[in-house]
């Protein structure tokens, strides 16, 4: 049977002084792996450009983690070195594909630079360097380790009771990995907070009457997701909610055609 496809927005990166359109690999591996679906990577230009071209062609959208961060114009602050490094070109063809995935029903997950790319997009706001705050922990990745370090499962996130991620690896604490400096700071109208760290930094968000399955985390399932149950468990959730809008798209197509 032919996979679901999931578009994944690129970084711009610069390799071999030479830019590129990026995913890691990682993201990659775990959509085919552990949610059964196929990425396609898609492009990152400045201007943005066909969203909805772009999701006519596709069943999901994965948004991926990313060491850039979203430009502070996006939620009304003005940028300052804590915001960076920034990718205004994925910033501008994530942030719509995001709203309009959403519109049109189409499954969403968000991982990571992903959340917080999905709460701006909603109307929300992010919070820069939040290790510098009273209280909260260093949630970046650890240095001096090789990647499986750098994404190594060490904390403890609190999944809320009868929300959609404890529909999917149940409620109350499972462990996950965590690399990142900025946080969700005010959550956007439509997001519902679905789990938080013991130092209260948000972690887990869903769409508020989402038409289809909409979900944000703050850390990394794709890494560990062929071996960490939690991991494994979001993506094949997701890859269920891709398989079931394709057969649907497939469906309507039939029946357009019968008509
Ligand atoms: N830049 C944001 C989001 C963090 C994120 O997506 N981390 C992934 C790590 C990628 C890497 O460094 O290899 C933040 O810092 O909050």
């Amino acid at each position: 049977m032919t996979k679901p496809i999931v578009a994944v927005p690129a970084d711009i990166r610069t390799f071999d002084g030479a830019s590129w359109h990026a995913v890691q690999h990682q993201y990659v591996r775990a959509a085919l792996n552990a949610a059964g679906v196929m990425a396609f990577i898609i492009p990152a230009f400045e201007e943005g450009y066909g969203t909805d071209a772009i999701l006519d062609r596709v069943d999901g959208v994965l948004v991926s983690g990313s060491a850039s961060n979203v430009h502070p114009s996006y939620y009304g602050a003005t940028a300052t070195d804590a915001d960076g490094p920034f990718d205004i070109a994925r910033d501008a063809t994530s942030l719509p594909l995001i709203r309009r995935a959403i519109d049109r029903a189409i499954p969403l997950l968000a991982i990571c630079r992903g959340i917080q790319e999905l709460n701006v997009a909603l109307g929300g706001t992010l919070a820069s360097e939040i290790q510098d705050q009273p209280g909260i922990w260093d949630h970046r990745k650890p240095a001096d380790v090789d990647r499986d370090g750098m994404y190594a499962i060490r904390q403890s996130v609190f999944v809320k009771e009868g929300s959609c991620i404890a529909g999917i690896v149940g409620p109350g604490e499972i462990k996950v990995n965590s690399l990142h400096r900025q946080a969700i700071a005010e959550t956007a109208p439509r997001l519902k907070v679905e789990a938080v760290a013991e130092d209260g930094t948000i972690e887990a968000v869903s769409v508020i009457d989402a038409p289809a399955f909409a979900v944000g985390v703050q850390w990394h399932p794709e890494y560990w997701a062929e071996t960490d149950k939690p991991s494994n468990q979001i993506f094949r959730a997701f890859g269920d909610a891709v398989r079931a809008y394709a057969a649907g798209k497939l469906s309507n197509a039939e029946n357009e055609a019968l008509a």
